[in-house]
């Protein structure tokens, strides 16, 4: 296995869920960058498990210990090195899993591919608590950009049938971008965030999961950012979300939406105001031949049901090779959404930041 991206800062993330540790080695950073710690361990906070009704309760400090890199908080030019401790593991949860797949998640095909010598346990490289090192990194890229004046942010756009408001497209700022990550459920409209924590409570109580869709913006990325075809910012980003476990979808800007209109209402008008070319919308999402033009970069990720529910499903005993009941015990987010927004910002940090530096490069 190479859970490694990137090509100026390359990132390779290790560990499994029930090892004794997880992290993540960061390489290309440039030297002489000031990262605050006490932010990045906020941040971190914003994804650890425990605590939240809508959290497994498995209870996590993820509290990131620095081997290299960093030197009285700025970055050195060395590669840096960060690990987080497993500290409350429960292997016992997953012995039947061993046999019998669950349906969802990536037992099935980890067996097939790693022959029975891969870690079962919590899901081991698979699990979402792998996103716990993406956000090391992606902590690290976000105080980078904001240096470069990006700022990058998230929130839940939707949980089941519950929609938040949107991001305005065009006219969002830093702060609006910001704003929703400081609440303890990051919507724009927390009437919405209230229906949507019912919505969870609900599928919980009926032993079910649901799934959702998070919206990121990113103000303040210059025009010009990014390569026609392959090495575009599209391509950069959806790269990296897929790589968070449950992301199924990743659309920009009007996204699928954009297949119901007619050119004359998706295209994005150019006017001069004050010497300078202002677009009028931005359905484009902020790229155009895979490169920035300067309006907000606007990208959702859309993320499937947990797949661990507590209701018997069909699935197989692989041992005795015949039809099995599975019903999965131990301690799963019943939505893992909610604590993906800070996952979705660091991803899109890493992509924007690693891009920015290229177009510099060139
Ligand atoms: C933050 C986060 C938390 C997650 N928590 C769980 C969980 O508690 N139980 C579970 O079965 N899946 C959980 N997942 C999803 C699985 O890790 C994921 O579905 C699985 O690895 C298969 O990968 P795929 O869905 O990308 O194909 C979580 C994902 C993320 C991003
Ligand atoms: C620990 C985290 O989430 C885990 C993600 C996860 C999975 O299958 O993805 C399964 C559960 O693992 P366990 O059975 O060990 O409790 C979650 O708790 C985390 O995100 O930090």
């Amino acid at each position: 296995m190479a859970s490694s991206i990137g090509k100026i800062v390359r990132i390779s993330i290790f560990g499994q869920s029930h090892s004794a540790g997880i992290g993540v080695v960061m390489e290309g950073v440039p030297a002489g960058k000031k990262i605050d710690l006490e932010r990045l361990r906020a941040f971190l906070s914003r994804r650890a498990p425990g605590g939240m009704p809508w959290s497994t309760p498995r209870k996590e400090a993820d509290l990131p210990e620095f081997l290299g890199g960093i030197v009285d908080g700025v970055t050195c030019g060395a590669p840096l090195a960060a690990v987080i401790r497993n500290t409350n593991t429960k292997s016992e949860d997953y012995d039947e899993l061993r046999r019998i797949p669950r349906p969802g998640h990536a037992d099935y095909t980890a067996q097939v591919k790693y022959g029975g010598a891969q870690d079962v346990s919590g899901g081991g490289h698979f699990s979402g608590r792998l996103t716990a090192p993406l956000c090391i990194a992606g902590g690290i890229a976000l105080q980078l950009l904001e240096q470069e004046g990006v700022a990058v942010g998230a929130h839940i756009a939707r949980i089941g049938a519950v929609c938040d408001a949107r991001f305005d497209a065009l006219r969002v700022t830093a702060d609006g971008v910001r704003a929703p990550g400081s609440k303890a459920f990051p919507v724009i409209d927390d009437a919405a965030g209230e229906a949507m924590i019912a919505a969870i409570a609900e599928a919980r109580a009926a032993g079910d999961s649901v799934g959702g869709v998070i919206e990121c913006a990113a103000v303040g990325m210059p025009a010009g950012v990014g390569e026609p075809m392959f090495d575009g910012v599209e391509g950069a980003l959806a790269r990296m979300l897929f790589g968070v476990p449950a992301v199924k979808g990743v659309e920009f800007g009007a996204g699928f939406g954009a297949a119901d209109l007619f050119g004359s209402q998706n295209n994005d008008s150019y006017r001069m105001e004050n010497g300078r070319v202002a677009l009028q919308s931005n359905n484009a999402g902020g790229i155009l031949g895979g490169i920035t033009n300067g309006a907000p970069v606007v990208v959702r990720a859309a993320f499937k049901p947990t797949p661990s529910i507590s209701r018997p499903q069909m699935s197989v005993d692989m041992e005795r090779g015949q039809n099995a009941e599975l019903e999965v015990r131990g301690r799963h987010d019943p939505c893992v959404v909610v604590r993906a927004v800070p996952v979705v910002e660091a991803a899109c940090a890493l992509a924007l930041y690693d891009l920015l530096l290229q177009s510099r490069s060139v």
